[in-house]
């Protein structure tokens, strides 16, 4: 057995549980024994931009631009040199920050990431935040290497329903899904379906999306929380659409059906104890309500709030919000290596990232833990 001893968190699905459950055993158990089935890498939140460090919104944190740059090009080499090199890379979104558009340079910076990541030589999958939408037109990502919908083939997609097929058109969405390994899934899901960022001013979704913000929000300033009950209904998240809920519910139905352990990604957290509020997906009791009707779902990682969070849900979901790149400070880390084994995940955490063990539901049925 080897320890990771920078981590102190372990959890699992005990009963009755939605909290975090934090044992301070020091270590997190590497069976070093056995091989994993595979490995993935996770970062959150770069926001790279070639500008000076500044302060968030609010003035509270530090934001080092320019240096998430030289964090990347570390993880890279990290994740090289690893026992079991990842055999891919989930990239959360915001991978470049808004503050890239008034210097012209979003290509520019989008370019020397990317450059970075694909130096691993193996697929990274892009979720879309709402920096990206900052920087590009939907039409653009779709166009481009942040669209990595058309490498799920080579991650080998399983057969399942005809009408799992994803809607195609002015209002779609960015979804996706692959299985790296016989009975696992990753769900990429988009969090900004239904936005006031990112969608065109004449589309429907772009109309039904601020007519529910204003209803929310009654500021002049769309992105201000200020005086509201539900401080998710800012203008900076977004939601997910009834037709894009039913396209992860089919999906969700053959993993069932197929006895696979499934991995939901968005940007946007999607429980309460996962993040602080202003980070939740507007509707994300009815994206938590569909994952938790499916016994396959093991977890949901997200991005977005820079600060991280984790907790376990009743269900056995264990809901990771990775910390981000972009407020961690030179002389550390924010990633993470995933290790696969039949009966768990264990995440190797950098730097800020906590290492945790997630054990799996064992629940074949999608019952809450008792
Ligand atoms: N409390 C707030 N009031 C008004 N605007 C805000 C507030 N918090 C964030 N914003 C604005 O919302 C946008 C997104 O916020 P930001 O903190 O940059 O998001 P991210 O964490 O994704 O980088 C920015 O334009 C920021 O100025």
């Amino acid at each position: 057995m080897m320890c990771v001893c920078e981590l102190q968190e372990v959890s699992a699905p005990l009963h009755c549980s939605s909290r975090v459950v934090t044992l301070d055993l020091g270590c997190v158990e590497m069976d070093d024994t056995t091989e994993p089935y595979f490995s993935f890498g996770i970062i959150a939140d770069i926001q790279y931009a070639d500008i000076d460090d500044g302060y968030n919104f609010l003035k509270t944190r530090m934001r080092y631009y320019r240096n998430s740059l030289s964090l990347v090009k570390d993880a890279v080499q990290e994740w090289n040199a690893e026992s079991v090199k990842p055999k891919f890379v989930l990239q959360l979104g915001d991978i470049i920050d808004g503050f890239n558009v008034p210097q012209k340079t979003s290509d520019a910076s989008l370019d020397k990431i990317l450059t970075e990541l694909e130096k691993l030589k193996i697929p990274l999958h892009h979720i879309w935040g709402n920096h990206e939408f900052y920087n590009f037109q939907r039409e653009y990502l779709m166009e481009s290497k942040l669209n990595s919908k058309p490498i799920e083939d080579e991650m080998g997609q399983l057969s399942l329903n005809e009408d799992s097929e994803c809607p195609s058109g002015h209002e779609s969405f960015y979804v996706y899904h692959f299985s790296p390994f016989p009975k696992f899934r990753f769900l990429l899901i988009d969090c900004y379906d239904l936005s006031v960022i990112g969608r065109e001013k004449s589309s429907v979704k772009y109309g039904k999306s601020l007519k529910l913000l204003k209803d929310k929000n009654p500021n002049e300033n769309l992105n201000s929380p200020r005086g509201l009950d539900e401080d998710r209904f800012v203008q900076f998240n977004g939601g997910v659409s009834c037709t894009q809920l039913n396209w992860i519910d089919g999906i969700l139905e053959s993993s069932d059906e197929n006895e696979e352990k499934v991995v939901v990604v968005g940007h946007l957290p999607i429980h309460p104890d996962s993040t602080d509020t202003i980070c939740l997906t507007w509707n994300y009791e009815e994206m938590l309500s569909v994952l938790q009707a499916h016994p396959c779902v093991v977890a949901y990682f997200a991005g977005h709030d820079h600060d991280g969070g984790y907790c376990v849900d009743e269900y056995g979901i264990h809901h990771i919000t990775f910390k981000g790149v972009i407020e961690t400070p030179p002389e550390s880390q924010a990633f993470g290596t995933m290790h696969v084994y039949e009966d768990r995940m264990v995440l190797k955490g950098r730097g800020l990232v906590l290492s945790r063990t997630l054990h799996y539901r064992n629940s074949r049925k999608a019952d809450p833990l008792h």
